[in-house]
């Protein structure tokens, strides 16, 4: 099968010099094609794969014909898996449902009139995967379990974060493509796979086609060229004019007119029997339908650091593999019974600081302490977790838990006095932490977290971080972006998208992400959704009319709340809720208050949670006055594919607003020598006729 093509830096695809216009007459797919299925099937998510065991199948079962069938019938995302003795075939199915189809096919006999053969669904155990792979992280170095890219040089991650962000959207396209030519032979991802490249450049010859004749009318009629033309299409234009036809008048700079549909009499002076000119040329000769070619994938936006960048590191007390106490990043799950823990490759993820604090207490640790490390499996002892913040701001936090079981008062007091002498008093250089926090939590849970007892030992409660010029205050179970300089550039992206301008780290990679933007009293309102405790929003309140922030957790909403005030933000208000039940009530009281007017436009930013909800989606798509969307993605196939519920075309039912498209894509890193990023994609709301695709000329 051949990869979705290329995606040039302007992110269309690269259009094949040779081009071909028999589509209806492009290769059918072959069973090798069908057994490579890429990950586009978005319906089928999250569901298990199954297997279909076939027995009594004669010697020479022709299985490449029963593929052949299958994809016939529409029925993708199976393929067939040989025993290692070659003796039986198997057939693994995506899901439950396209098993049963296979199930039913094969006992109708499709291939086999005796119906000797007897098929059976089996779920494909999950199990043994995880246990081998609990196996393995013991055996795998922590380096290559937490930063697997760390060999490779960073120039070479960033590009590798881009290829793989431009693939998720040419299978998002491909995904696109099927839904719109759903019901025709055309809806099979395999298919699709291979011809885009030729759907798009039989529509790029179509499009030329349709333009040199609208040049040619406008030429006869000596009508001026409509800025859509000039401003579009310069290079067509110039070859147009180059070539048979007689160069032509552009508009002038003062006239408006943007788009195909003709120009206004106001607009342009003198004539106004163009307006009518135009509309007959663009009726008689239309332009071909738009089949959403993938946006703009931008490059990716590099994490200005690439080691040490974690300003938060939880590690865990554990043992080495000689059995000597220790802490570092765990080995594996403790529920499956590692209790070893590494940290030879601290450096990769925490900076200089953090090291000093984790070798002050594994010291201790080892050297002072009578207590052993608490042992997950067996819940016995006592050092559990070991909490760094390090700010860029120069402050930092140390928390420390520990299980206080079978301890007396003394013991206790004694740890406490330990502690507060280890990271609160300057000896020998040693600069004390700016906050001390102890936990004892009473549950299992191995995190920090609210529902425990958090104690300040010594310093005070909380510490302070900048992003963009703004200060946050933190606190030991605060949810923060880790990266904070790499936080500040995807902030600055966000901010310059949500605003509608362009982002000078995303369009010519300044360094410089000063606060450029200036306040401008801008008349919009923008929707902080999914919106944690708020950072997008109080980042961005002084550059909208309004902002409303929802999350469904009501700590995170409370603080966000809090932080607004604290900074005497009043145009900004967090509400804690399901985006799905609230949206549309929140909207309806900002209409009510008269904030949002008929006029008013209304962006929403959205970063989501890793499982994104489908009604969450449809609320967002169901509004009308939503008319832009920055979408928080991450580098994988099954966020990027989120979208689809946004973009693609409408269901004939009542309620369906236009579509959104894709307008423009950038991967973001913060998150250096993982395959982990961020991924930004804007979204705008089509126009109607946008979203009405003639299938028939592919028919
Ligand atoms: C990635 S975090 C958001 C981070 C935040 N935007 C920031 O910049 O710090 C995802 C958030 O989605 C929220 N969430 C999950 N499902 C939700 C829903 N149905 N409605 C509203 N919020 C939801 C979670 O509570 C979580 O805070």
């Amino acid at each position: 099968m051949t990869e979705p093509g290329p995606v040039s830096q302007e992110g269309s695809p690269t259009v094949p010099t040779h081009v071909s216009s028999d589509i209806p007459g492009a290769s059918e797919p072959t069973s090798s094609d069908l057994n490579a299925l890429p990950p586009v099937n978005v319906a089928k998510q999250g569901t298990d794969p199954h297997m279909v065991l076939l027995k009594n199948t004669p010697k020479n079962y022709d299985y490449d014909k029963l593929m052949t069938i299958l994809k016939e019938r529409r029925i993708t995302g199976v393929h067939v898996v040989e025993s290692r003795s070659g003796l039986s075939k198997t057939l693994v199915c995506i899901d439950k449902n396209t098993a049963r189809s296979v199930v039913r096919l094969v006992r109708r006999g499709v291939l086999d009139s005796s119906r000797r053969i007897k098929a059976q669904i089996r779920a494909k155990p999950r199990h043994d995967k995880k246990q081998t792979q609990n196996n393995e992280d013991v055996e795998t170095p922590i380096s290559e379990q937490n930063t697997p890219w760390w060999r490779e040089p960073y120039e070479n991650q960033v590009e590798s974060i881009h290829r793989i962000c431009s693939k998720h959207m040419n299978d998002l396209n491909i995904l696109l493509l099927r839904r719109k030519f759903k019901g025709t032979k055309y809806d099979d991802p395999n298919w699709l796979t291979d011809n885009i490249h030729q759907i798009n450049s039989v529509l790029e010859v179509l499009l030329k086609e349709a333009l040199r004749q609208r040049y040619q009318a406008y030429q006869e009629q000596n009508i001026p060229i409509p800025r859509y033309m000039s401003q579009k299409y310069p290079e067509l234009l110039s070859e147009f004019a180059g070539s048979n036809l007689p160069a032509n008048q552009a508009l002038p700079e003062s006239a408006t007119m943007e788009t195909e549909s003709g120009a206004t009499a106001a607009e342009i002076p003198d004539d106004p029997t163009w307006e009518e000119k135009y509309q007959a040329i663009h009726t008689q000769y239309p332009l071909p339908p738009r089949i959403n070619p993938p946006c703009p994938v931008f490059p990716t936006v590099a994490s200005p650091v690439h080691t040490g960048y974690h300003n938060k590191c939880s590690l865990t007390f554990g043992v080495t593999p000689n059995g000597e106490p220790d802490l570092g990043f765990k080995m594996g799950k403790s529920n499956s019974g590692v209790t070893q823990v590494d940290n030879t490759d601290l450096s990769l993820l925490c900076c200089p600081r953090t090291i000093q604090l984790v070798q002050k207490m594994r010291d201790y640790v080892r050297n002072v302490s009578p207590h052993p490390v608490y042992n997950q499996v067996e819940q016995t002892g006592v050092w559990r977790l070991f909490v760094t913040r390090t700010q860029a701001s120069g402050e930092d936090m140390v928390i420390v838990q520990y299980n206080p079981t079978n301890l007396s008062d003394e013991e206790q007091q004694a740890i406490r006095d330990d502690l507060k002498r280890l990271f609160s008093t300057s000896v020998e250089g040693f600069v004390p932490v700016t906050s001390l926090y102890i936990q004892e939590p009473s549950d299992r849970t191995s995190g920090i977290s609210q529902n425990n007892s958090l104690v300040l030992l010594d310093g005070v409660p909380l510490i302070h971080e900048t992003l963009l010029n703004t200060q946050f205050q933190i606190s030991p179970d605060s949810i923060f972006p880790v990266n904070t300089l790499g936080a500040e550039r995807f902030y600055s992206i966000v901010r310059d998208w949500a605003m509608g301008k362009p982002s000078p780290l995303v369009t010519s990679a300044k360094e410089d992400i000063s606060d450029s933007a200036s306040p401008n009293g801008s008349s919009d309102i923008l929707l902080d959704l999914c919106c944690g405790r708020g950072t997008i929003g109080i980042l961005m309140a002084k550059y909208f009319r309004q902002v409303i922030g929802i999350d469904v957790a009501p700590h995170a909403v409370k603080e966000a709340n809090s932080i607004a005030t604290a900074k005497g933000i009043t145009n900004a208000n967090f509400v804690a809720g399901p985006i799905e039940k609230l949206l549309y009530t929140q909207l309806q009281q900002l209409k009510a208050d008269g904030i949002i007017t008929d006029t008013s436009s209304v962006v929403a930013v959205l970063d989501p949670p890793r499982n994104v909800k489908y009604k969450m989606l449809m609320a967002i798509r169901k509004i009308p006055a939503i008319h832009r969307v920055i979408f928080v993605a991450r580098g994988s196939a099954n966020s990027v594919q989120d979208i689809i519920h946004l973009c693609r075309p409408a269901l004939d039912r009542t309620g369906e607003c236009n579509v959104f498209r894709c307008v423009q894509a950038v991967p973001v890193d913060l998150t250096p020598h993982t395959n982990a990023c961020k991924f930004l994609i804007e979204l705008v709301r089509e126009s109607p006729e946008a979203e009405t695709l003639d299938t028939s000329m592919l028919q």
